[in-house]
């Protein structure tokens, strides 16, 4: 089991020294290591906040190039490890060469013990503060809850939410899986006046049916076997707060007809009871199906869509939203690095490219589950693509970005044809319309292989 002591990695060679040090550094969980690779493999193992290090070691116990090495391949593995290093009586020059590669301090043999734990605990000090500094700035990246956004279409989206969420409008959140739907749909409860209320979730598609009634709606003891006690539903314990009913295209039509009148009458009656209990809440929904489809396949009221959706919230895919991609990658590899204990540095440029490029089908939920992956299995501290199992890009394979030569013929096609078909193919309307020429328009028309009807 893992204790609550802080906990320390002491890299010496000399068994005296060792001994010694086991018995004076009790207060901490304290690791040991010889060699290079043995502080390495320790330090993958264990993310001791603070190190203590010998600077002559193997296969140089009388120099101090490998104690250096050891130093600077610590550093990699974990940028934020305080390390202390030990260095012979006088020799003031490896002490600041190792101050300038990363050591957080020195302290030269022979060992005071006493004022050796005074610099082991002053460097947990800073650590921990550190720590708690990078928290309060993860916690800060947005002022919506961690929604990370930069492309337009998302910029869109978070002034939409800014200006419904303080209102009380149903609102029903549309989008693949894995697009945010659920952080937007916290957002706009956190930024409403229900604030203050709870925020209760619930997925419509994975309780069975026969339990999604009880969930929503509560039971009184005895309603059915098994209701030992009476329990209030989901849909009350959200009073004054936000109800979530994530994956509404889900839900059974029976019970579409029971929220439909909730939402009209706004009281609800528990399984087994005669009591209507009136409940203030603010219902968000969210889906991945297309609703119109399930209407006329006769899987979703239309009564129950209207009410539903006073606001509709589109969040597009990620594959659609230029340049969101990478931002968003970067800060949850900081959340991870911090969740995991990891030092990793950053992206290199090839999986920044892979990054841009891969089309995303799971969307930022597929991109986090690869950078949570890739952080706890990495070996270096910089992501590549083999990490993130993306195929590898360089800059030559660059089929993503058009040229301005694409976009513009790309957008003479479809005003071309947007113009065409809202002119019933009346040659001198398009022309007027799209402000040319008749022949200027026969020209291009010829160009874009496209006809009057
Ligand atoms: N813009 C964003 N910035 C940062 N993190 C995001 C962003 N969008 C989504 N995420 C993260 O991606 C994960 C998936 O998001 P979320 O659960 O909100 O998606 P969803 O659309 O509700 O998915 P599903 O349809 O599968 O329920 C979450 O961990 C969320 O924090």
């Amino acid at each position: 089991m893992k204790s609550d002591r802080p906990s320390l990695l002491v890299v010496e060679d000399d068994a005296g020294l060792i001994r010694q040090l086991r018995w004076a550094l009790e207060k901490y969980d304290t690791y040991f290591a010889g060699t290079r690779k043995e502080a390495l493999d320790q330090m993958r193992a264990h993310a001791t906040p603070v190190v203590l290090q010998d600077l002559g070691l193997p296969p140089d116990p009388n120099g101090t190039e490998e104690g250096m090495a050891t130093l600077r391949d610590l550093l990699s593995l974990e940028q934020d490890t305080k390390i202390i290093v030990v260095t012979g009586n006088g020799d003031q020059n490896s002490a600041v060469r190792a101050v300038g590669l990363g050591a957080w301090d020195f302290y030269p043999k022979p060992l005071d013990m006493n004022i050796l734990e005074i610099i082991i605990d002053r460097a947990f000090n800073v650590w921990n503060l550190e720590q708690e500094n990078k928290a309060q700035q993860l916690r800060s990246t947005s002022p919506l809850d961690g929604l990370i956004a930069s492309s337009q279409n998302m910029l869109k989206i978070i002034r939409l939410i800014e200006r419904v969420a303080p209102t009380n409008a149903t609102t029903l959140i549309l989008g693949e899986t894995g697009t945010g739907k659920e952080i937007i749909a916290r957002s706009l409860h956190a930024l409403s006046g229900r604030q203050e209320g709870r925020f209760v979730a619930i997925n419509c598609a994975s309780i069975p049916e026969n339990l999604l009634e009880s969930e929503l709606f509560g039971y009184e003891k005895g309603a059915f076997t098994g209701a030992v006690k009476q329990t209030p539903g989901k849909i009350e314990t959200a009073d004054k707060g936000t109800l979530f009913l994530d994956e509404i295209g889900d839900m059974p039509m029976e019970l579409q007809a029971k929220l439909l009148r909730f939402l009209q009458e706004r009281v609800v009656e528990r399984l087994g009871g005669r009591k209507e209990i009136s409940v203030d809440v603010r219902i968000l929904c969210a889906t991945h199906q297309d609703l119109q489809e399930r209407i006329r396949s006769g899987l979703f009221r239309e009564d129950l869509y209207y009410r539903i959706s006073e606001i509709v919230i589109e969040v597009p895919p990620l594959r659609a939203r230029n340049g969101d991609a990478v931002p968003i990658a970067q800060v949850l590899l900081r959340r991870a690095s911090h969740a995991h204990k990891r030092a990793i540095r950053g992206f290199t440029h090839e999986a920044i490219l892979a990054i841009e490029r891969y089309l995303w089908p799971g969307n930022v939920r597929e991109l986090e589950n690869r950078i949570n992956r890739a952080v706890i299995m990495c070996e270096n501290n910089m992501l590549d693509c083999d990490d993130l199992n993306l195929p590898s890009m360089t800059e030559d394979d660059e089929p993503a970005l058009p040229t301005l030569k694409d976009v513009r013929e790309k957008a003479e096609r479809e005003a071309l044809e947007r113009t065409l078909a809202i002119s019933s193919g009346n040659l001198t309307r398009v022309a007027e319309l799209l402000g040319i020429s008749r022949p200027t328009l026969y020209d291009l028309l010829k160009r874009h292989n496209l006809s009057a009807n």
